[in-house]
């Protein structure tokens, strides 16, 4: 996202990056652009909820229009959801396998073809509307992390994509469906 937000023709920008643990790669990658960091822990905090507004007034310090969770491993609890859209990737095809351990449970599961699944954030786990979603075939050879990283290849293409047109278009919420621009594909 950062290269692509290199062309002014993406329409959008990173303003800051954000985890809930130290050493991200992300973290890295955008302090080598000089982009915003900011790392907010759940143990620095007494209670979940507290966590919760505290990682939303970090957020609001940035102003985002769209908060993107990519390998966010926490649950967003309502200060934050209620505050900005969030975009979530997750690494199977919703409502399938939904949870930390999607690649996994797929793989378990025997599926020949599962894929990557770009959805906004509601109250619940990978339960809110879908935007994108792509197939990547499961091959014979695979283990969890060989079909994991085929997964992110394809998923974080089409999460730049899928950013780059919701920022350009605007999108409008239709149930569990999501439409980029102003009419259907
Ligand atoms: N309110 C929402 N927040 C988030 C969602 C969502 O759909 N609604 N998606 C997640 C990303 N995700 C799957 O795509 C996911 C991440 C983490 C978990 C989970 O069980 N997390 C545990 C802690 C795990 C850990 O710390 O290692 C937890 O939050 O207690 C489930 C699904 C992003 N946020
Ligand atoms: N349920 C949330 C979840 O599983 N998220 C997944 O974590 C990976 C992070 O990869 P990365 O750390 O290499 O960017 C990505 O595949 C993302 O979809």
């Amino acid at each position: 996202m950062l290269d692509a937000s290199a062309d002014p023709a993406y329409g959008a920008c990173v303003v800051a990056v954000g985890a809930d643990r130290d050493g991200i790669e992300g973290l890295a990658r955008a302090e080598r652009a000089q982009v915003p960091t900011f790392v907010e822990k759940l143990r620095d905090h007494p209670t979940r909820a507290v966590w919760d507004e505290a990682l939303a007034a970090r957020i609001a310090e940035y102003k985002p229009d769209l908060v993107v969770s990519a390998g966010f491993m926490k649950i967003l609890g309502a200060p934050t959801l209620e505050a900005y859209p969030v975009l979530n990737t997750h690494p199977a095809l919703l409502p399938s396998f939904p949870g930390a351990h999607g690649v996994r449970d797929a793989l378990a599961h025997g599926v020949r073809v599962t894929g990557c699944t770009v959805m906004l954030a509601d109250a619940g786990v990978d339960t809110g509307p879908i935007v994108a979603q792509e197939t990547v075939k499961v091959l014979d050879s695979d283990d969890e992390a060989t079909l994991h990283e085929r997964i992110k290849t394809v998923e974080r293409e089409l999460l730049v994509d899928i950013v780059g047109r919701m920022a350009r278009e605007g999108w409008t919420v239709h149930g569990r469906t999501v439409i980029i621009g102003g009419a259907r594909d």
